[in-house]
């Protein structure tokens, strides 16, 4: 049988119960245990040496081939093109992008040194997965070292359009690059559609069916949008309902109720816009003064790239005004907290909340917000409030309250409705949303993928 390669920029550590804050672990780490391989990737360390050779370990039934950086490596790979670039175009923020050639060419280098990697554990019938923006030309650099198996790239961010991708001098360079996979894995169907204008406009690709035709070679693309295990979610969700974080919580809120929000500190997910809407629902319902608690758990995240350290400033005195302004002696209206909860805490604290608020300004899918959905006590569920720039809002449209994040009172009218909602109403949408996250569930995201790889 042919083994399953994984490669990854971030590769996760499979010990139980450990954090891991990031959508793609979590969903990648699901996935290969299900069936067993390789996992390629960084281990998150940098080298003050120079390049280091790879490490090797198992666990379980993952063998796992991890690198780390050297810091020049990082500094151009990691924090220059992928996040400087890559990741702010890719969310529609070209004015946060910062092209340096040399990044580029650091960013070609390290996919290049992976790909050498690769070769000497590689068999002729394993299939490669690669996954993410930070391996785009990881593919052509394993074609150029003579390596013919099937490859397949999954991109776990939004493809933006044409005219916003042109902004990064090397795009031309870049989407030939991902023309070396046989097959290219999207979240949605938008993203699909904008690799089609892009190839068809800018390369004079054919497309045909599920397949765009670039000179002799013939790319399958479409549209995977990455599930969750909606059962074991539910599980971990009941799993920490005694434990001393979950009391703690309770106690703090006082029969209050709650809204809940876990996002990495990023200003893609648009956190300061949400603190707005949740001030403006305490402007225009009074109402729910004194009656309702907004918990942000946001993990700092790329600290060191230019953008972060901005958003975490301005969110720290975002939240601080508003807590100033409308605190009272025995309420506190926003519990904002830069650290990262194991999962299994996560879901327990969803599963008491009324309101998940999920309002990303652009986001690949958001696995948060199926997990949210996921955690809820079917008999009493609370209300997701999905923002329809989530990848997940083109599965979660029908049972999710859709909100513009650059609708500040939208969100709050919407926060207000959330908060009202009658039980049967909110049965019927979490009960819908619950056949849709079961359908399409992190096996079959997998599944589909390879299937549509090997065939
Ligand atoms: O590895 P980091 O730089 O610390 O960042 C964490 C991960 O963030 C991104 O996650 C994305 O994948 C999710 C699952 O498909 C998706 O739901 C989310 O919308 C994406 O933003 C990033 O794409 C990963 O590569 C990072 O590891
Ligand atoms: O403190 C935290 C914050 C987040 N997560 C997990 O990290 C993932 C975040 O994925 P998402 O797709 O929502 O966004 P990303 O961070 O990948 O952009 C989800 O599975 C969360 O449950 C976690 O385990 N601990």
């Amino acid at each position: 049988m042919s083994r399953l390669i994984v490669v990854s920029n971030r590769v996760a550590s499979i010990t139980e119960g450990k954090s891991s804050a990031g959508g793609l672990v979590v969903g990648v780490l699901d996935a290969l245990r299900g069936m067993g391989g390789i996992w390629l990737g960084w281990n998150g360390e940098i080298e003050t040496d120079p390049v280091q050779p790879p490490l090797t370990h198992s666990e379980k039934n993952i063998d796992f081939i991890t690198v780390a950086l050297t810091q020049r490596e990082y500094d151009q790979y990691y924090r220059g093109f992928s996040n400087g670039v890559l990741w702010p175009t890719f969310h529609y923020r070209i004015d946060l992008s910062r092209y340096i050639r040399r990044d580029y060419s650091g960013y070609r280098a390290v996919n290049r040194r992976f790909a050498q990697i690769l070769t000497s554990s590689i068999a002729s019938d394993d299939i490669i997965w690669v996954h993410d923006y930070h391996l785009i030309p990881f593919g052509q650099a394993c074609r150029s070292l003579g390596i013919k198996n099937k490859i397949g790239f999954f991109l776990h961010i939004p493809f933006p359009s044409p005219s916003v991708l042109r902004t990064i001098p090397s795009h031309q360079e870049l989407v030939e690059s991902m023309c070396a996979y046989d097959l290219v894995g999207f979240q949605t169907q938008s993203d699909v559609q904008a690799f089609i204008d892009y190839t068809t406009r800018h390369l004079g690709a054919i497309h045909i069916g599920d397949t765009v035709r670039l000179g002799d070679r013939s790319i399958k693309v479409g549209a995977y949008p990455i599930g969750i295990q909606p059962e074991q979610i539910r599980t971990l969700s009941k799993e920490s309902r005694h434990s001393k974080p979950l009391d703690a919580l309770r106690e703090g809120l006082q029969h209050r109720k709650l809204i809940v929000s876990v996002d990495r500190l990023d200003y893609s997910k648009g956190l300061i816009e949400r603190f707005d809407a949740f001030e403006c629902l305490l402007e225009s319902s009074p109402q729910h003064r004194g009656k309702v608690t907004l918990v942000q758990i946001a993990p700092p995240s790329r600290q060191d790239v230019q953008g972060y350290r901005q958003i975490r400033r301005q969110l720290e005195s975002t939240a601080g005004r508003i807590n100033g302004k409308w605190t009272e002696l025995s309420w506190t209206p926003i519990r904002y907290m830069n650290r990262s909860y194991e999962r299994t805490l996560l879901m327990s604290f969803f599963r008491v909340s009324q309101v998940g608020l999920v309002t990303p300004l652009r986001d690949g899918m958001n696995l948060v917000a199926k997990e949210y959905v996921a955690s809820q006590p079917a008999e009493d569920p609370g209300v997701l409030v999905l923002s329809e720039f989530a990848g997940a809002a083109a599965e979660m449209h029908e049972g999710a309250l859709m909100v513009n994040p650059y609708d500040v009172q939208g969100m709050a009218d919407s926060l207000d409705r959330a908060l009202n909602m009658p039980l049967e109403e909110r049965k019927q949408r979490y009960e819908h949303l619950m056949g849709i996250l079961k359908k399409n569930n992190l096996s079959v995201w997998r599944d589909r993928f390879l299937n549509d790889l090997g065939s």
